[in-house]
């Protein structure tokens, strides 16, 4: 019989964590030669079977962490760590990954069912032709390429050169999966489509997956997790629907959400925010959501559109003009201007306003966001 100080070690055990725990990214920085800083003290972890996404705009450093993830390129400073063991001085041919790129990069030269096999035919997972075309036949399975297996990737569409890409990753068996804008080269429906099945695919293998992408939706749809990066630093890493509804700072909130949120330059004086088109009182805070004592100063208030709602006169913080309607799906934008800044309210697709009429309009101040003038979350 197991005694119970056995089991009450085993709980205790601190290593637990780390059996789950398949890459870590500690304090990684990297300075380019030209002295550009493309990634500034970077951590996080990914459990195995997790499907991360990183994401962020247009330079803000995410290849670079990738290519140092998978050994193309080296850090200036910090560590990697697959299942607790640095892999800095691992090749990156024995790093155990698969890579999937935006531009497939398939031989082409090879039928589908050569590039799949192509990882088993060389190297250290060399298998005989025989058990090379068993495995690479279970992983076009299932990334349903069986009926293009003889053709050549010059005859294939996108999406079909890219189950191929990812059948070619997956074959070698690897511990980890990194996919930089794998879908970035196909048209939106497709990417509707392969965004799905991979999912669905990775998750199935169970492998660890690295999703590099620069656009939300596709991070909010197929991410356990989201990381995302601004010039260099990790902004928030946490699960999509925590960056929507609980952003870290100015960054996050204006990132995350279509359509993008409303944010207000406002002057608080202690007991109200002013600015010239509305005074809104302090007390309408949740007390429970204030992060610290507010002196008075500048700050932006920050409120999702659809917590911007028409109210009744008396209710209302402001009146606008509306400039324009725009419909997506079971919600109308509606969207009005003060000076150049356009901002917008979401309603439902019932409500019959239009272009041209006046509103009155109510911050939910409950739903709302503060930030100081370092984009820092205060509320
Ligand atoms: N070899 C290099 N030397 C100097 N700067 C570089 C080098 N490679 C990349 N950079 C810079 O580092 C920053 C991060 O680049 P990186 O390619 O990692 O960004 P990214 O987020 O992947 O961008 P994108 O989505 O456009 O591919 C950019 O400002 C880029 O100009």
């Amino acid at each position: 019989m197991i005694d119970n100080h056995y089991i009450l070690w085993i709980l205790a055990d601190p290593r637990k964590g780390e059996n789950k725990r398949m890459i870590e990214v500690s304090n990684l920085n990297k300075t380019y030669e030209n002295g550009y800083e493309a990634l500034k003290n970077v951590n996080f972890s990914v459990e195995k079977g997790e499907l991360v996404c990183l994401l962020g705009p247009s330079g803000c450093g995410k290849s670079t962490l990738l290519n140092i993830i998978s050994g193309l390129l080296d850090a200036t400073s910090g560590d990697v760590k697959f299942e607790g063991k640095s892999v800095l001085d691992v090749a990156p041919e024995n790093r155990d990954i698969g890579f999937v790129f935006q531009n497939y990069a398939l031989f082409p030269h090879m039928t589908a069912e050569e590039n799949v096999m192509f990882p088993l035919t060389v190297g250290k997972n060399k298998k005989s032709k025989a058990e090379a075309r068993e495995i690479a036949q279970k992983y076009m399975e299932l990334t349903h390429i069986t009926d293009i297996a003889k053709k050549k990737p010059g005859q294939l569409s996108g999406g079909q050169q890219q189950r191929v890409a990812i059948a070619r990753a997956l074959v070698q068996q690897p511990k980890v999966l990194l996919m930089d804008e794998p879908l970035s080269n196909l048209d939106a429906r497709l990417r509707l489509q392969i965004r799905e099945e991979i999912r669905a695919l990775v998750k199935e293998v169970g492998i660890t997956t690295i999703f590099v992408t620069h656009d939300q939706e596709e991070a909010l749809s197929i991410g356990d997790r989201i990381i995302l990066l601004n010039n260099g630093v990790v902004q928030q890493a946490d699960k999509g629907q925590n960056l929507y509804l609980d952003p870290a700072n100015q960054f996050v909130a204006n990132f995350i959400g279509n359509p993008v949120i409303d944010l207000f330059d406002v002057q608080f004086d202690g007991n109200q925010f002013n600015n010239e088109h509305f005074n809104l009182l302090a007390e309408r805070l949740a007390d429970n959501k204030l992060k610290q004592k507010l002196p008075a100063g500048d700050y932006v208030i920050g409120i999702r559109p659809e917590n911007l709602q028409p109210s009744t006169a008396e209710m209302a913080d402001f009146t606008i003009k509306v400039d324009d309607i725009e419909l997506i799906g079971r919600e109308r934008i509606l969207k009005f201007y003060f000076g150049d800044m356009q901002y917008r309210s979401l309603v439902d697709i019932e409500d019959q306003i239009g272009a041209g009429n006046e509103i009155n309009l109510r911050f939910d101040m409950k739903k709302a966001f503060i930030f100081n003038k370092d984009g820092e979350r205060v509320y």
